[in-house]
C-alpha cells in the first residue's frame, strides 16, 4: 500500500527470503514473545502511521524504518526478561555487558540475517540512506527495553509541552532527535498495546504474556532463583497486575500520544479505559469470592 517495493527497489522473492528467515528466528514456543506478537506490533505500527495528524510527518525512509523495525523488534526473543539472563549469567549478558540485553540481541540477529544469500533487501538503498536506515532501527528497536519507558515519556511529555507553550504545532518536528522520539514512542506504543485492543483480543495477549512469565518463574524456581515480580503462577493476582500495568505504564504512555496525535487515537485511550475498568471488575469480583 505504502509503495515501497518500487521507491525502495525491493525485490519480491529478497522480501519472501529475508522475512521468511526473520520468521523462523522467533521461538515458536514462546506462549508471547513469538512471530504473532512480530506481526502485531508491526500492523499496529502501520496503523498509527495512518493517523491524519501524521499525514507529511515523516519521510518514506523513516516510515520504512518504523515498519521494519516492528517485525524485527523482538526476533530470537529466548521467552525470559533482561534480568533473568543478567541472573543467570546468560552469553547474551556477557555479550552486551547486561546492557539492553535482549534489545542488542534481536538488532544484531536481524541485521546479521540481511548477510544472508538472497536476504539483502536493502541492496538497492545507496550507502546514505543504508546507515540512516540502521542507525534509526537500532534507535527505535533499543527503546523497546522497558527499562527505558519512564524517561521515554518523560521526555515525549517535555515535548508536548514545550511545543504547546511556544504555540506551535505539536508535530512540527525540527531535528533528527525530535524525529526519533515520536517514531521511538510510537513503536513503543504498539509494543504495549494488547491491553488498547478490543477485549477479546486483549485477554487472549494476558493470557500468552502470564504464560510466559510463569514459565520464567518456574525457571527461577528449579535454579534457586528469587522468582521475579508477577512470574509466579501461585500468587500472581493476573487482573490486579493488568489494573497496575494500564494504570501505572499503559495509560499514560497512550494519554500522552493521543495528545501528540488528537484527535486520531482517542478512540484507542477509551477502549484501553474500558479493558481497564472490566480487569478492576473481575479483580475485584475474585477478591470478594476469595473472601467467603
Ligand atoms: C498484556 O499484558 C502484557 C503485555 C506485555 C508485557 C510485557 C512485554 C515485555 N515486558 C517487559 C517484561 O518482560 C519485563 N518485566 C520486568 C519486571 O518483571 C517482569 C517482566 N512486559 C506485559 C504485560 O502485562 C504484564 C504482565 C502481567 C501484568 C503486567
Ligand atoms: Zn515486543
Amino acid at each position: 500500500k505504502r509503495d515501497f517495493l518500487s521507491k525502495f527497489r525491493l525485490h519480491p522473492s529478497t522480501l519472501v527470503n529475508y522475512f521468511t528467515g526473520i520468521e523462523e528466528h522467533y521461538k515458536k514456543d514462546n506462549p508471547y514473545h513469538n512471530a504473532v506478537h512480530a506481526a502485531d506490533v508491526t500492523q499496529s505500527t502501520h496503523v498509527l502511521l495512518n493517523a491524519a495528524s501524521l499525514v507529511n510527518v515523516f519521510s518514506d525512509l523513516e516510515i520504512l524504518a518504523s515498519i521494519f523495525a516492528c517485525a524485527i523488534h523482538d526476533v530470537n526473543h529466548p521467552g525470559v526478561t533482561n534480568q533473568f539472563l543478567i541472573n543467570t549469567e546468560n552469553e547474551l549478558a556477557i555479550m552486551y555487558n547486561d546492557m539492553s540485553v535482549l534489545e542488542n540481541h534481536h538488532c544484531a540477529v536481524a541485521f546479521k540475517l540481511l548477510q544472508e544469500p538472497n536476504c539483502n533487501i536493502l541492496k538497492h538503498l545507496d550507502d546514505s540512506q543504508r546507515k540512516q536506515l540502521r542507525k534509526m532501527v537500532i534507535d527505535m528497536v533499543l527503546a523497546t527495553d522497558m527499562s527505558k519507558h519512564m524517561s521515554l515519556l518523560a521526555d515525549l511529555k517535555t515535548m508536548v509541552e514545550t511545543k504547546k507553550v511556544a504555540g506551535g504545532c505539536l508535530l512540527k518536528l525540527d531535528n533528527y532527535s525530535e524525529k526519533m522520539q515520536i517514531m521511538q514512542n510510537m513503536v513503543h506504543c504498539a509494543d504495549l498495546s494488547n491491553p488498547a485492543k478490543p477485549l477479546p483480543l486483549s485477554t487472549q495477549w494476558v493470557t500468552r504474556v502470564m504464560e510466559e512469565f510463569f514459565n520464567q518463574g518456574d525457571r527461577e524456581k528449579a535454579l534457586g532463583l528469587p522468582v521475579s515480580p508477577m512470574c509466579c503462577r501461585e500468587t500472581a493476582n493476573i487482573e490486579k497486575s493488568q489494573v497496575s500495568f494500564i494504570d501505572f505504564i499503559v495509560h499514560p504512555l497512550w494519554e500522552a500520544w493521543t495528545e501528540l496525535v488528537h484527535p486520531d487515537a482517542e478512540h484507542i485511550l477509551s477502549t484501553l479505559e474500558q479493558n481497564r475498568d472490566h480487569y478492576s471488575e473481575l479483580s475485584a469480583t475474585r477478591e470478594a469470592e476469595e473472601q467467603q
